[in-house]
């Protein structure tokens, strides 16, 4: 049901109307890109795409946003698709006709293209789901310490195949990652090998260095080393260099199943973009609620 100009009639400029408000905020902050890429990801992995993840926690319900896997989701991810949905809102044909859940698509769109990655068309007609509970959370998200048979089968159950979980993971060309979520990796209780032999030392070193074991738990590092705020196909490159920051990463290169893939996309970017546009397409289909599995949120922090 979802289709590409489903807003023709009921709002006919929400892309351009979306796409101003997005480049708004990425001029404020260089976060918005990560950010709202990330929320996109953890919404569609959880209830599928449907906002779910932007309720915010009620009463006696503790909702998705607050179970601790997604505590690290950076605010202007949220703070975006609140700020483009007051900007459709405040035209009045368009008012209350427009899914949080279809904004946070468009919005992905646009951060993507706007850090130098590709444009493509998205397909439109999510509703908001009516459901968001912490514990719907649990399972549902891939974790850095993940081999490729987990992180397969994971993505599998979300109808994405290994390329589309391999163009996916590209997403870490951009953003930033916390210390505890890779320190596995370059501090080990085993004295033999103190840093994951598949990483590179000099690498590994720099990270040390940023990453002190005792290091302060808010501390964010860039997860791409040479070009953290642009959306290229350097992510494959690291990989080949032994320079990717999770196991789930690097695990893309050492293992023989994925690593002809990601050869292939680091030496041809637009193979690489044409293959991120299909995940991403794919994606957006996760789950969609339509009819009466929905609605149309007025403020997406909150069920109408
Ligand atoms: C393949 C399995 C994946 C794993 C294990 C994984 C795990 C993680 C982890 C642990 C972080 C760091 C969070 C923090 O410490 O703040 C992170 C960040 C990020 N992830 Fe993933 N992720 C995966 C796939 C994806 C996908 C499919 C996307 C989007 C399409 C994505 C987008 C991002 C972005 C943009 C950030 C940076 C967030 C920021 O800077 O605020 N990830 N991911
Ligand atoms: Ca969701
Ligand atoms: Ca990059």
């Amino acid at each position: 049901q979802l289709r590409q100009n489903y807003y023709a009639s009921s709002c006919p400029n929400v892309e351009s109307i979306v796409r101003t408000a997005v480049a708004k905020k990425f001029k404020e902050t260089f976060v918005t890109v990560p950010a709202t890429l990330r929320l996109f990801f953890h919404d569609c992995f959880v209830q599928g795409c449907d906002a779910s993840v932007m309720i915010s926690s009620s009463g006696g319900n503790k909702a998705e946003k607050d179970h601790p896997e997604n505590l690290s989701l950076a605010g202007d991810g949220f703070d975006t698709v609140i700020k483009a949905k007051g900007a459709v809102d405040a035209v009045p044909s368009c008012r209350n006709k427009v899914s949080c859940a279809d904004i946070l698509t468009m919005a992905t769109r646009d951060v993507v293209a706007l850090s130098g990655g590709p444009s493509y068309a998205v397909e439109l007609g999510r509703l908001d789901g009516l459901n968001s509970t912490a514990s719907s959370v649990n399972g549902k998200l891939p974790q850095p310490s993940f081999n490729l048979n987990q992180l397969n089968s994971l993505f599998a159950a979300n109808g994405l195949s290994q390329p589309d979980m391999i163009a996916l993971s590209a997403a870490h060309t951009v953003g930033f990652s916390h210390c505890s979520k890779f320190a596995n990796r370059i501090y080990s209780s085993d004295r033999q090998n103190a840093v994951d032999p598949t990483m590179n030392r000099t690498y590994a070193a720099q990270l040390q260095q940023m990453c002190p074991k005792n290091v302060d738990p808010s501390i964010a590092i860039n997860m791409d080393p040479d070009t953290p705020r642009i959306f290229d196909n350097v992510y494959f490159k690291n990989l080949q260099k032994g320079q990717g920051l999770f196991t789930s990463d690097q695990v893309l290169f050492s293992d023989l199943r994925s690593r002809p893939t990601v050869n292939a996309w680091a030496t041809n970017s637009l193979a690489f973009n044409q293959a991120f546009i299909t995940a991403m397409t794919k994606l957006g289909r996760v789950g969609v609620k339509t009819g009466t599995n929905g609605h149309i949120r007025r403020n997406c922090a909150a069920f109408n």
